[in-house]
């Protein structure tokens, strides 16, 4: 951007240069600022141990060559403010209005040491019309330039925002969603059961004697077990329902639109899926998986509580010899007869 600024931006001068019939040292000045400042600065940012100290010390010298034309131009009004909004707008694009407490005092200062040694010319504000039109690719093209730059530095902050956020709700080991996610989807699916009464379960899963396997065969086994059981969940379930990772050797599965009868029949289908393919050294070490089951009802005060029944009930499978499946009893049983109306 300083390149095609720099560039665009010696045009209004040259031709208030060329009208003012100036010497050959400030024809040879405006080359230097023009076409070798830019890779010079590049340069100097690039070698720094400090870039962006560099870069903004640069930007200060921008704004110091700024002030400084301006005086030599003699104040001409549409090439000096052009000149100076552009200075401007780079600034502040760069590091917001603070920065021009920085630029601003050095841009006066140039230009008052440059009029000074120039002897106090005239002010000339008038703009020729050769003024006017070596203006105008500057005052077109860079801002439509910076735009562009601009918008294209915001779509690549958004796109890498959104692929944080993905990150930060997947499970790197197994690539199934997080516990951060799923407490999500449990919060609104309870919600959807209250509000509409549509069935849906909380399916807890733990991997029976998984530390043994990692003992034994190394945690890389382990791993890989893990992820056989994330397989094995993708496998099992349909799209609508959420398979997660919940923590160390902990699943869950919310399954929606499920009653307790359907969700028993996915879990079969998983505990015998994962016995099919859990690999050797998982078979060696007797891992299975303990599940716990808990449907909604009304009587849920929320999905903590909901988690915590079914947690009830994949202990109880481990309690009652592990590799099974339980299913917790329904408060709604016990409140059956206080309460005169089914969930
Ligand atoms: N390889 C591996 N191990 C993990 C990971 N996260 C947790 N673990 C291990 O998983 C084990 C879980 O231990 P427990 O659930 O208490 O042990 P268990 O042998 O499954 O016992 P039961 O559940 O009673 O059958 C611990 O040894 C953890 O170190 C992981 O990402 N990779």
């Amino acid at each position: 951007m300083r390149m095609l600024g720099l560039a665009l931006g010696m045009l209004p001068i040259a031709s208030v240069l060329y009208a003012n019939d100036a010497s050959a040292w400030a024809w040879g000045l405006l080359l230097f600022n023009g076409l070798a400042w830019p890779h010079v600065a590049w340069w100097l940012a690039r070698r720094s141990r400090d870039p962006r100290g560099t870069e903004f010390r640069n930007l200060v010298l921008d704004s110091a060559a700024g002030g400084a034309w301006v005086a030599v131009m003699q104040f001409n009004l549409l090439p000096s403010a052009l000149l100076l909004t552009m200075l401007t707008v780079d600034k502040i694009g760069v590091a917001g209005w603070r920065f021009l407490a920085r630029t601003g005092p050095a841009q006066v200062a140039a230009c008052l040491v440059v009029w000074a040694l120039s002897g106090f010319p005239p002010v000339r504000l008038e703009s020729s019309m050769a003024n006017i039109v070596a203006s105008l690719p500057f005052m077109f093209i860079y801002p439509l330039a910076l735009s562009m730059v601009t918008h294209a530095l915001g779509q690549r902050v958004w796109r890498q925002n959104r692929q944080l956020e993905r990150l930060n709700r997947i499970d790197v080991l197994t690539g199934l969603p997080n516990r951060r996610h799923w407490d999500e989807v449990a919060d609104s699916e309870l919600a959807r059961y209250l509000r509409s009464r549509r069935p849906a379960v909380v399916m807890l899963i733990d991997v029976d004697n998984f530390k043994e396997v990692n003992d034994a065969h190394g945690h890389g086994t382990g791993d890989e077990v893990l992820r056989c059981v994330a397989r094995v969940l993708r496998s099992s379930v349909r799209e609508i329902d959420t398979p997660a990772r919940y923590g160390g050797d902990e699943f869950a599965v919310l399954l929606a639109e499920a009653d307790v009868r359907g969700a028993r029949t996915v879990a079969e289908r998983i505990r015998t899926r994962f016995l099919e393919e859990r690999g050797e050294a998982a078979a060696a070490e007797h891992c299975t998986l303990s599940i716990g089951l808990a449907e909604a009802d009304r009587l849920l005060v929320d999905a903590d509580d909901w988690v915590r029944r079914a947690d009830a009930a994949m202990y109880r499978a481990k309690a009652g010899g592990r590799d099974r499946i339980d299913v917790a009893d329904s408060p709604w049983i016990a409140a059956a007869p206080q309460e005169s109306r089914a969930p």
